[in-house]
C-alpha cells in the first residue's frame, strides 16, 4: 500500500468504530494515518461525539450499521482499501444469549469476508482476543506466552469460541482472490485485557468499591498473573498493521499477533488497583478473603439468579463461574513478534498509559459527583 498510497488517497472502514477499542482507533488513525481521504465508521450505536470528528481535512462517514446484515456490511465496504473489523458481542456476563453471540461475531464476521471479497477491498485487520488461546477450561496457565506456545485451546464459553471461530475465518480467508482479481491479505491481533479511557468495565469495578465504602475485597491471589494491555497501544498496532499489510502481506498474512506493552504483569485485581487507588478506593486483604470454593459457590449463585430473574430483569454481576475461573487462571504474554513482523513499538509507556488512565478515571468520578 505505501507506494500506491503516494498517488491515492485511502479510504478505511472502522467496523465497531464507537467502541472502547474502536473509538481510540478511529481516533489514532485521524492523528496518525496522513494517507487518509476518507475513514467510515460502521457501529450499531452511533456516538455524538462523532460530529466534533468532520470538522478536519478526512471525511469522517458514521454509517449506523449491524454487521449481522451482509447487505449494510457490503454497502459500507465498497470502495474500502482497508477494513478495522472490531465490531463484536464482548460478553461474559450473560448479557447476550450464545446465539446472539454467535451471530455478530462470528456471522457479522463473516459477512465482513465476503464483503472484502465481492467489493474488491483487499486488506482486512480483525480485532481478535487473547480468549482465542485462553485460559482454557481446564484452568491450564499461560505464562508469559508467545504467537507459538502450545497451549491447549479448548473453550465451552460462547465468548471465546466465537473469537475463535472468527479468528479462524479471517486467517483462513488470506489469499482469496477479490474482485479485480488480487488477493485478499488478513491478519488477526490478539489483545490481552484491554484497559484504559472508556473502559466500562473498569467503572463497573470502581463503582462497586465506592457501593462497598471504598472498599474492594481481594477475591484473586496476587500471585496469578493476567495480561493487560493499554487501549491506545492496542490502537497502535491496527493503525500500523493495516498500513504495513500490503507492503509485507507475505509476512503478515494469514498471521496473528498479541498485542501487548509494557504494562506491568500483575492480577487483574492489583492491576486495577493501579487506577482505582488514586481514585479513592483501597483492597482489603492480602490474599483472597473466601476460599474459592465459596467463591465458585457465590459465582454459580448468581448464575441460577440470573436465569431465574431473566424473564423479569438482567442481572449480570462481574462474578460468575466464568469470569471467576479466568481471573485465577494466570494468562500473560511475552512476545516481540510484531515488532519483528512489522516494526511495532508501543507509543504509550506504562506510566503515560496509568497516568491517562486515572485521569479519565478521576474525571469520570468528579463529573458523576
Ligand atoms: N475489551 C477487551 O479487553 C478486549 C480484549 C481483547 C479483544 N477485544 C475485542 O475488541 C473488540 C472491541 O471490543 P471492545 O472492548 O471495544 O467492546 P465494545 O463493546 O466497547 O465495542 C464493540 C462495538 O461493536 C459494536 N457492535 C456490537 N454489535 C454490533 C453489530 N451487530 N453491528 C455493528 N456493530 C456492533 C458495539 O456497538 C460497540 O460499539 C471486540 O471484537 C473484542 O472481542 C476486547
Ligand atoms: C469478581 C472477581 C472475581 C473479579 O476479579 C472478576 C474480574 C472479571 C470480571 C475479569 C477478569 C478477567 C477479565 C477478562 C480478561 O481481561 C480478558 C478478556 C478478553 C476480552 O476479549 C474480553 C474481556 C475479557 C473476557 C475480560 C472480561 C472481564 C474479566 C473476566
Amino acid at each position: 500500500m505505501a507506494d500506491s498510497v503516494q498517488a491515492q488517497k485511502l479510504v478505511y472502514l472502522v467496523t465497531g468504530g464507537c467502541g472502547f477499542l474502536g473509538e481510540h482507533v478511529v481516533r489514532m488513525l485521524l492523528q496518525r494515518e496522513p494517507r487518509l481521504h476518507e475513514l467510515r465508521i460502521f457501529d450499531l450505536h452511533l456516538g455524538s461525539w462523532l460530529e466534533e470528528l468532520k470538522t478536519g481535512t478526512v471525511q469522517v462517514t458514521a454509517i449506523q450499521g449491524d454487521v449481522t446484515q451482509a447487505h449494510e456490511v457490503a454497502a459500507a465496504t465498497a470502495g474500502a482499501h482497508v477494513v478495522i473489523h472490531t465490531a463484536g458481542l464482548v460478553d461474559v456476563f450473560g448479557r447476550a444469549s450464545p446465539k446472539t453471540i454467535h451471530e455478530v461475531n462470528v456471522q457479522g464476521t463473516q459477512n465482513v469476508i465476503e464483503a472484502c471479497v465481492q467489493t474488491g477491498t483487499r486488506f482486512l485487520v480483525y480485532t481478535s482476543s487473547m480468549e482465542v488461546v485462553g485460559p482454557n477450561i481446564k484452568g491450564h496457565p499461560f505464562y508469559r506466552g508467545n504467537e507459538d506456545t502450545p497451549y491447549e485451546a479448548v473453550h465451552r464459553h460462547p465468548y471465546p469460541c466465537s473469537k475463535a471461530l472468527a479468528e479462524q475465518l479471517v486467517l483462513e480467508a488470506n489469499g482469496r482472490e477479490v474482485r479485480g482479481g488480487l488477493p485478499l491479505v488478513t491478519c488477526a491481533l490478539r489483545p490481552t485485557g484491554i484497559y484504559g479511557e472508556g473502559h466500562q468495565i473498569m467503572r463497573d469495578i470502581y463503582h462497586q468499591g465506592l457501593r462497598l465504602g471504598g472498599r474492594l475485597f481481594r477475591a484473586i491471589p496476587a500471585s496469578v498473573e493476567h495480561g493487560r494491555v493499554y487501549v491506545g497501544n492496542v490502537a497502535w498496532m491496527h493503525v500500523l498493521v493495516a498500513r504495513e499489510l500490503e507492503q509485507r502481506a507475505a509476512l503478515m498474512g494469514g498471521q496473528v499477533y498479541f498485542c501487548y506493552d509494557k504494562s506491568p504483569y500483575k492480577s487483574y485485581e492489583d492491576f486495577n488497583m493501579e487506577f482505582l487507588r488514586p481514585c479513592g478506593l483501597r483492597l482489603v486483604g492480602t490474599r483472597p478473603l473466601l476460599p474459592y470454593w465459596l467463591l465458585m459457590l457465590l459465582a454459580v449463585l448468581n448464575a441460577l439468579l440470573q436465569w431465574l430473574l431473566r424473564p423479569l430483569l438482567l442481572y449480570a454481576p462481574l462474578l460468575n463461574p466464568y469470569t471467576l475461573a479466568v481471573a485465577n487462571t494466570t494468562f500473560t504474554v511475552s512476545t516481540n513478534k510484531a515488532q519483528r513482523h512489522f516494526g511495532y513499538e508501543p507509543l504509550f509507556s506504562w506510566e503515560e498509559s496509568r497516568t491517562r488512565t486515572i485521569r479519565w478515571m478521576q474525571a469520570k468520578d468528579s463529573s458523576a459527583q
